[in-house]
């Protein structure tokens, strides 16, 4: 048990308070988002910005004509070159107009691919999910030719659908211009009408209504300090799923796949070719048959001088030098709230190809580097945090899966260790002999997912018919490991956050 953080109310709080806050507001906010975005607080005074993404000046050009434009009629946004703008940022803004230009192969001018890149990403990333720009009203003008056919602008297609994606709302549609063989500024000029419509309060063609007195677009005052709603919008909380699929959809039971022969080693890879163009499009890179890493955000962000995840603040981990990585993406449950719906290979037993422990620690390492070292000449990151962040001293096995299915998990942690890595572990309380097994770990969490046998079914989705008593005999467990142990709770209202008692006498049970 850790000293700092062992007084058990205090370390349920604080789990709780994290879990809670990101799922409370992944699934409620998502149905509401529309709503919300269309109301803002007098507390978004953010001044507008006009972001240019161009490489010979054409939209550089056209984004001065409108910012001039706005002057003139008494609002006065920030004009910045999307090559020196903090993509980390944009959750702040509250309304942003892009004029964005398409080159070679649909791509953004070279100076601008780290923002396309970071838009990119944090659609793909599952942890983010689909509140990260909730609160930033925006709209795109694209720059380019209709020579490229199918690549015409599409940069600036591929902005307006990343930032809807992230929670963005989009204030005016999509302009676009030809320099060919269009009206480049004729088009321009009426999308620059609809943007000062829309300022002046009037309901444009996809229902918003802007609103020059909301405080917005105050010219005058601008405020330094973060809004309320970033402050509620923390997200994201390692392997915490991003996306909840709605309840009626989701409500059936779990089927087990009964194929479950408890063989060692199997025949069958685990990760088909479908799944793994499914993780790998994700971001995922896939060891060997049944292992994957990713680097986290939050690991880029430390390693560009920003903050580090919790595991930072309270145990001093320094995100830049963690590897998140498990040994099975596969598991025994179908959660509600998992982002890999129903594409995750699952399964009561080890029943597939298996592969060597030492491979999948050597691979990830390497794979974990060489993502790192994607991060050279991104601004922020320093050479002696990226050369740290080639060495990680971290590692959490917690990615997606349950890592303690695969069979050598014992082994693998060993290595590991062996390497000065500290190891995290979570899992799902379906196997209580593997974690009477397991070897001591720096940390082992178990995530309880509901505090009632009818909750954790509606839940879970487990595959087992005897669940709960694997459950409670996983939590049993824990308690005889003399180890640092954790329970992690993943909170949403509506689905699991009654039940204090039960959750009490849980508490009883392991005596994390
Ligand atoms: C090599 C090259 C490739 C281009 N590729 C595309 C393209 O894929 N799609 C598109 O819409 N426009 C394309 N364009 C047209 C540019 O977007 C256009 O020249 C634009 O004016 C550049 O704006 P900027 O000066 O703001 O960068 C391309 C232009 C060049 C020279
Ligand atoms: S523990 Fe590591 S992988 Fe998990 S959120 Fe923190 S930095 Fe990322």
């Amino acid at each position: 048990m850790p000293s700092a953080l062992s007084s058990f109310p205090a370390r349920v709080t604080l789990l709780a308070l994290f879990s809670a806050t990101t799922f409370y507001f992944l699934y409620k906010s998502r149905r509401l988002r529309h709503l919300k975005t269309l109301t803002l607080s007098s507390k978004h005074t953010t001044r507008g910005k006009i972001l240019f993404v161009s490489q010979t000046g054409t939209s550089e050009n056209l984004a001065q004509r409108l910012h001039n434009l706005l002057a003139s009629n008494g609002v006065v946004f920030d004009l910045v070159d999307a090559q020196s703008y903090e993509p980390e940022d944009l959750p702040k803004e509250t309304l942003v107009l892009i004029v964005a230009s398409t080159w070679e192969d649909g791509n953004p001018p070279s100076g601008a691919r780290f923002f396309a890149t970071w838009l990119a990403e944090s659609v793909k990333d599952f942890r983010v999910g689909a509140l990260l720009l909730k609160g930033c009203r925006f709209g795109v003008f694209g720059v380019g030719s209709r020579a490229y056919g199918e690549r015409f602008n599409a940069v600036a297609k591929g902005f307006v659908k990343q930032i809807r994606d992230l929670g963005g709302s989009e204030v005016v549609p999509l302009g676009e211009g030809d320099v060919d063989g269009g009206e480049l500024d004729l088009d321009f000029e009426k999308w620059c009408e609809k943007v000062v419509g829309f300022l002046k309060g009037k309901v444009l063609e996809n229902g918003v209504n802007g609103n020059l007195e909301c405080g917005v677009y105050d010219s005058e005052e601008e405020s330094e300090g973060e809004s309320d709603l970033e402050e509620e919008e923390i997200v994201d909380l390692e392997d915490i799923a991003g996306k909840v699929p709605p309840r009626k959809k989701t409500a059936a039971a779990a089927e087990s796949n009964g194929n479950g022969n408890g063989k060692v080693n199997g025949q069958r890879e685990m990760v088909t070719p479908v799944i793994r163009a499914n993780l790998e499009k994700q971001g995922y890179k896939i060891i060997g048959s049944h292992s994957g890493v990713k680097i986290c955000r939050w690991t880029k962000s430390q390693l560009r001088g920003r903050g580090g995840c919790y595991k930072h603040s309270f145990y001093g981990i320094e995100s830049h030098r963690c590897m998140e990585a498990t040994p099975s993406l596969a598991c025994a449950n179908k959660c509600v709230f998992c982002w890999r719906h129903h594409t995750n290979p699952v399964g009561k037993s080890w029943q597939w190809k298996m592969d060597d422990p030492i491979e999948i620690v050597n691979s990830a390492i390497e794979m974990h580097s060489n993502m790192i070292k994607q991060m050279k000449g991104v601004p922020g990151v320093t050479l002696e945090r990226l050369n740290e962040g080639l060495t990680p001293r971290h590692c959490a096995l917690s990615l997606v899966g349950e890592p303690i299915m695969y069979p050598e998990i014992n082994t693998l942690v060993d290595e590991l260790h062996k390497r000065r890595i500290s190891t995290f572990l979570v899992t799902n309380a379906q196997f209580p002999d593997k974690i009477k097994s397991m070897k001591p770990l720096t940390q082992l969490y178990v995530s309880v997912d509901a505090a009632t046998k009818d909750s954790l079914k509606a839940i879970d989705r487990p595959l087992f018919g005897d669940f709960w008593e694997r459950f409670i005999d996983s939590l049993t467990a824990l308690k005889e490991k003399h180890q640092r142990t954790v329970y992690r709770l993943t909170l949403v209202k509506g689905w699991n956050t009654e039940d204090v008692d039960a959750y009490y006498k849980l508490f009883s049970i392991g005596e994390p």
